[in-house]
């Protein structure tokens, strides 16, 4: 018989290959004269006396990284066994319905593997049967607690069809039928006070629902959640502000929807979670199962619910995660401004010498991208607070669309795509499970969620002192906006009211290109309370703290979406650079007709005939006639403020109502 190279060298010697040819076991050497040589009975053995004790031995227990608090701690008197109670009873009284009024026993880890050492609580159950019990009443669920990565990757990858590993090491996963969030589904309970406090009606994002039918979606949630045999409990914080610090607990009956929410909020120490107590808010994450469409107020089989008064929010029929993100994040801009303090969808990092930007924009046009610098402290990208003091990150992850991601242009969100981090919707190869970022099959709004520490310059705690400049971030799909302009603080306003962009495809459900879109603030769908009200405070810190203004075209150049394109992301952190660094406040300026913006002549690294759009157009017709076309959707859009007045100061009201478009 002939042997090959490669065998031989597989099997390392010629004897032994001989050997198993002539089917006998490889021999065993005894002999203790080779000391260099690790032989097969030189290793102890193991100390099990089972398979299932050597399985055990696996794990290890981790060591209470505090020793049990002195007798002056708050929870001093209280043994493990008590903690753990009283952390069943608060998660048992967020699930309770009027099937189930007791609940569920605390399990760190799996059903499967705990089920053995806790038949005691199954038997507690059946012997002392509530009265008028149902068999729901009866059922044991289990609940895992802020389970580590590793665990919601086993948990996924065992019980969540569509979730894979990718070649990185991320978690590949699949959000269902929708992909992105679903506004015209946003419901909030309107009682006595919201209906004073909050923006209803035309252009605001909060579709009204009374008490009662909040509390029949909720019911239906509780109630499915409770007929799962496990539910994931997520207690975690909102805001790097220790002042203003939310804690949260989202229930969920998905491991990709707690790995998610372990990355975007922020993740308590065991000490934290020690003494957590009762949350603030709380999510009830259904979202496999749809709403009753017998329900009053549902339209669709898709219901997202806020209840400002019981602070809690339901889930029907929608798995996008993106909605608990946002969904806290609309609680946000209620309680924060509430105490003077106003919340932002923005982006924001900071350079070397501690000056601070805002990257402001919806979603798709560069919060996340342009935030991520490598020359910069990153403090989040996407949601923040600025207070009397600074400003502080409202989340501890960062959520990046991975369309179209590549190593070159993006290389810290590219290295953040690792074990830990949940990618939604991507496409990967079969085989190698190589993610193809360039791959729409599922949905354009493939996400990255990542905690902030994966981006190595990421400043922890993600909080920094008051913002130099403000960036508006506007993706221009009609290509007649400049690069970028200098605002003066009527003009900021303007543009921060009217929130214009281009919303890219995907991230809001039914969106399959680039469309004009102006929403207030940067974020109409998630403020609670009237635009002007967010954007008086923005005028007055901002003139407070002296920041600058500025207006960033991330969007199309040389013509409109389909003949021009997008203009190149180098060009643009050119630009951001040009305003970090402090040069492009000193450079030339000429004012642009129509929309009287202030356009430099010249940008260090970028070519100085893009800077006045004009120019890139060879159709100087066509650029007329769209720049006109847009000033007049800014002017329609603006109609429904012309009467708010922002702020105490009529001035400033008027400054603004001047600075939009002249024609
Ligand atoms: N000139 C440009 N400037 C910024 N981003 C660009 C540019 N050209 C292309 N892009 C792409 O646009 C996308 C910007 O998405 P990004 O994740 O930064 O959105 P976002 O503002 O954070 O939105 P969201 O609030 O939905 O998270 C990225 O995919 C980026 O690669
Ligand atoms: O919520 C999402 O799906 C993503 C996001 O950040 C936004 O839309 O602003
Ligand atoms: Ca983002
Ligand atoms: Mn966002």
């Amino acid at each position: 018989m002939i042997i090959n190279d490669r065998e031989m060298a597989a099997n390392g010697n010629g004897a032994a290959t001989a050997r198993k040819q002539k089917g006998l076991l490889p021999s065993i050497t005894t002999s203790d004269k080779h000391h260099d040589v690790c032989h097969d009975m030189s290793a102890p053995t193991v100390k099990a006396q089972t398979i299932d004790e050597l399985h055990s031995l696996q794990k290890k227990k981790s060591a209470p990284t505090t020793p049990i608090k002195g007798i002056q701690g708050a929870f001093a008197a209280l043994s493990e066994e008590e903690r753990s109670k009283q952390q069943l009873q608060s998660i048992s009284a967020s699930l309770a319905s009027l099937t189930r009024e007791t609940g569920p026993k605390v399990v760190r880890g799996y059903p499967a593997s705990k089920s053995q050492t806790s038949p005691r609580v199954h038997q507690q159950h059946v012997a002392e049967p509530a009265i008028s019990a149902s068999d729901s009443s009866l059922k044991f669920t289990h609940v895992l607690y802020n389970l580590s990565p590793a665990e919601l990757y086993e948990q996924a990858i065992h019980y969540e069809k569509g979730s894979f590993i990718t070649s990185t090491g991320a978690l590949a996963t699949l959000s269902g039928a929708k992909t992105g969030r679903a506004p015209r589904d946003k419901r909030v309970v309107k009682d006595d006070v919201t209906r004073e406090e909050l923006w209803w009606g035309k252009g605001s994002p909060n579709i009204e629902m009374d008490e009662h039918t909040f509390m029949v979606n909720r019911e239906r949630a509780v109630d499915y959640l409770n007929s799962l045999d496990k539910v994931f409990v997520n207690d975690q914080f909102l805001n790097w502000d220790p002042e203003n610090r939310i804690k949260v607990r989202i229930v969920s009956a998905r491991a990709y929807h707690s790995l998610f929410m372990h990355n975007m909020c922020i993740r308590p120490t065991p000490e934290e979670l020690e003494d957590f107590g009762t949350p603030d808010f709380t999510i009830y994450n259904a979202g496999q199962f749809p709403c009753n469409r017998y329900t009053h107020y549902m339209t669709s089989s898709t219901s997202i619910d806020l209840n400002l008064a019981r602070r809690e929010m339901v889930i029907l029929g929608t798995q996008y995660a993106g909605e608990m993100k946002k969904g806290l994040f609309s609680v946000m801009h209620y309680l924060m401004p509430k105490r003077q303090i106003l919340s932002l969808h923005s982006g924001c990092n900071m350079g070397k010498d501690g000056d601070v930007a805002l990257f402001f924009g919806l979603s798709g046009t560069g919060k996340t991208t342009l935030s991520t610098d490598p020359n910069r402290y990153l403090i989040g990208d996407d949601e923040h607070c600025w207070t009397e003091t600074g400003v502080s990150n409202i989340e501890g992850g960062c959520y990046a669309k991975c369309i179209d991601l590549s190593r070159e242009k993006e290389p810290d969100i590219w290295n953040a795509i690792k074990f830990g981090t949940v990618l939604e919707n991507v496409v990967f190869e079969e085989h190698t499970r190589v993610v193809d970022y360039a791959d729409k099959s599922v949905t354009e709004n493939t996400r990255a969620s990542y905690p902030i520490e994966y981006i190595p310059n990421a400043k922890i705690p993600c909080v920094g002192p008051h913002p130099k400049n403000v960036i508006l971030l506007a993706c221009d799909a009609f290509g007649v906006l400049p690069p970028v302009s200098k605002l003066n603080l009527a003009q900021t306003m303007y543009h921060f009211i009217s929130g214009y962009t281009a919303l890219v495809a995907g991230t809001e459900e039914g969106v399959k290109e680039p469309k004009a879109t102006f929403s207030a603030c940067f974020g109409a769908a998630f403020i609670m309370m009237h635009p002007t009200k967010y954007a008086a405070m923005l005028a007055e810190k901002m003139q407070k703290h002296g920041a600058t203004g500025w207006l960033v075209n991330t969007g199309w150049s040389g013509g409109s979406y389909g003949s021009g394109s997008r203009i190149k992301l180098a060009y643009t952190r050119k630009i951001i650079d040009a305003i970090h660094s402090g040069s492009l406040l000193k450079a030339e300026y000429k004012k642009t007709e129509v929309f009287g913006l202030e356009i430099p002549t010249e940008v260090e690294g970028v070519p100085s005939e893009i800077l006045d759009p004009v120019n890139t157009w060879s159709n100087k017709l066509g650029y007329e006639d769209t720049l006109m076309k847009l000033a007049g959707l800014f002017r329609n859009n603006f109609e429904i403020f012309t009467d708010h007045k922002i702020g105490k100061d009529n001035e400033l009201t008027e400054e603004i109502l001047a600075a939009g478009p002249n024609f």
